[in-house]
């Protein structure tokens, strides 16, 4: 009888007649995100999914789980006509996920899906202009950050091995990239603690600035120079930071890279929230003449495949790798990290280490009694308080005086690994050897007319050795003469 007397239109009418009467008095207004924005996916819907499954977890009894391509890591969801609350700047808002049944499934020209979805949102009327002007941009901010977190990280390379006419690839991108699964991370990075926290304030830091380099008219992106010996954990702290922050990795080969321009071209096919990394910066480019370029023979450091006889020799120059950190062309594209290592810092151009490029300089040293400790908790699972006393003390008094490297030290324990005891008595031996060689070492360059320094003094023995391309055969040349004076 009152479908007969009411018809759908009049009840329909009727229903939004009372609901715009109580809205009128009611202190909240709603919003409604759906899904697809007439035949458009809506970026906005696919951003609150996200947002919301960072916080869903915790208060939620029901959950959807997903699981996107490219990605090991699994989302949590609102589940169908679930709702949550949330709060941004002490407004109270609440989600309420909205899954209702298509009438007409298909348009002319594009399938639909069955269910129509959407996200309402639930605000106080006061809370308008909050939500309006800040809570929407924080919620795709973080969406963002939240896709980029689960999804892998991508290692990028610029070499190909030889191949690639102009610097691209078979498809002609300059870059080639592999998924990133280094396990290093900063728990697992044998340093000094403190020095430690200090490189993850900065990261996070520079991460979370955004406003203060617009407002300081700075471009936004920050130079870090690792140095120190090989060994010391260059490599592994450039993995740590990349899966601190969860951004992508350039490893970029200048070997291979020809030009200035090609520089450029390759700078400008980076992504923003990348780390781009430079190693061993002092071997790939001559870094003592801004104007000269790299494949002329008397500054070239190394001759490795540049400057062959086709004429197709690198010609990058020190002012073309200044402007790719710190020209105009390094801003085309903002959130980014370079990273340049190196294990002779004396070796580059003062203009390269100021501050703007390399913001940060870190050294990386030999193996210190707190990065012991890290190791010895990383490979044998040795937490405080597990090793006696008398052996902790041993370990401190010697592991400074042996200079032994984190990845000596590592070599010992993997070793040893299924036997803790004998890893940690064969460490104690290596360091209490190698430091007794280093303290006779000392001496017998202290004393004039030794076997080592013969003629010539130290300090000049010392600094012909660094420049030495044979550095490391010297050095080894040097203990066996050690050895053998010992005997
Ligand atoms: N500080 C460290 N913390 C943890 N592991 C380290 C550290 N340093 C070295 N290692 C271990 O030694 C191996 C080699 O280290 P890595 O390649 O990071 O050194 P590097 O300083 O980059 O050397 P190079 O200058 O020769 O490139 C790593 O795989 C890692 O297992």
């Amino acid at each position: 009888l009152m479908n007969s007397v009411f018809p759908p239109e009049l009840r329909y009418a009727s229903l939004k007649l009372v609901n715009r009467f109580f809205q009128l008095f009611s202190s909240f207004c709603y919003f409604d995100i759906t899904e697809i924005d007439g035949v458009n996916t809506n970026e906005l819907y696919n951003a609150v999914q996200l947002y919301l499954s960072s916080s869903s977890v915790s208060s939620s009894t029901r959950l959807s789980l997903t699981r996107a391509l490219n990605s090991s890591s699994i989302t949590f969801g609102l589940s169908t006509n679930d709702s949550i609350v949330d709060t941004f700047n002490s407004a109270t808002v609440l989600w309420e996920h909205v899954v209702t049944q298509r009438q007409s499934q298909t348009f002319a020209w594009r399938p639909m899906p069955e269910e129509k979805r959407g996200f309402t949102l639930r605000i106080k009327k006061r809370d308008k202009s909050l939500i309006l002007d800040s809570y929407l941009d924080h919620i795709v901010d973080k969406a963002e950050e939240i896709r980029r977190r689960n999804q892998d990280r991508l290692l990028y390379t610029n070499s190909r091995g030889g191949g690639g006419g102009g610097g691209l690839d078979s498809r002609g991108l300059p870059w080639e990239s592999v998924p990133f699964k280094h396990p290093s991370t900063f728990e697992t990075l044998a340093m000094d603690p403190v020095k430690k926290r200090e490189i993850m304030e900065d990261l996070k830091d520079f991460t979370e600035c955004r406003s203060f380099y617009q407002r300081t008219g700075r471009a936004w992106k920050r130079g870090y120079l690792l140095h120190g010996p090989p060994g010391t954990g260059k490599s592994s702290m450039i993995a740590a930071m990349a899966n601190y922050l969860g951004y992508d990795i350039y490893d970029l080969e200048l070997t291979e890279v020809k030009s200035n321009s090609e520089l450029r071209k390759l700078l400008m096919k980076t992504s923003s929230k990348s780390i781009i990394v430079i190693e061993d910066i002092d071997c790939s480019i001559n870094l003592t003449n801004r104007g000269k370029k790299f494949n002329e023979p008397e500054m070239a450091l190394t001759g490795s495949g540049l400057g062959d006889e086709s004429g197709n020799g690198n010609t990058i120059t020190l002012s073309g790798l200044l402007n790719f950190t710190d020209g105009l062309w390094s801003c085309c594209g903002s959130e980014r990290i370079f990273v340049f290592t190196t294990n002779h810092i004396e070796k580059l151009d003062p203009a390269l280490l100021r501050s703007g490029r390399m913001d940060m300089h870190v050294y990386m040293s030999y193996c210190t009694f707190p990065s012991l400790k890290i190791l010895l908790r990383n490979y044998l699972g040795y937490e405080e308080g597990d090793l006696s006393d008398v052996v902790l003390r041993e370990l401190e008094g010697v592991v400074e005086k042996a200079e032994i490297t984190p990845a000596d030290v590592s070599e010992v324990l993997i070793k040893n690994r299924r036997d803790k005891e004998r890893a940690v008595r064969e460490l104690l031996e290596d360091l209490k050897r190698r430091a007794e060689r280093n303290e006779k070492k000392g001496k017998l360059r202290g004393q004039n007319g030794s076997v080592t320094v013969a003629d010539d003094d130290v300090e000049e023995q010392e600094k012909r050795a660094l420049d030495s391309p044979y550095a490391e055969e010297e050095e080894e040349i040097e203990d066996n003469i050690c050895k053998i004076s010992e005997d």
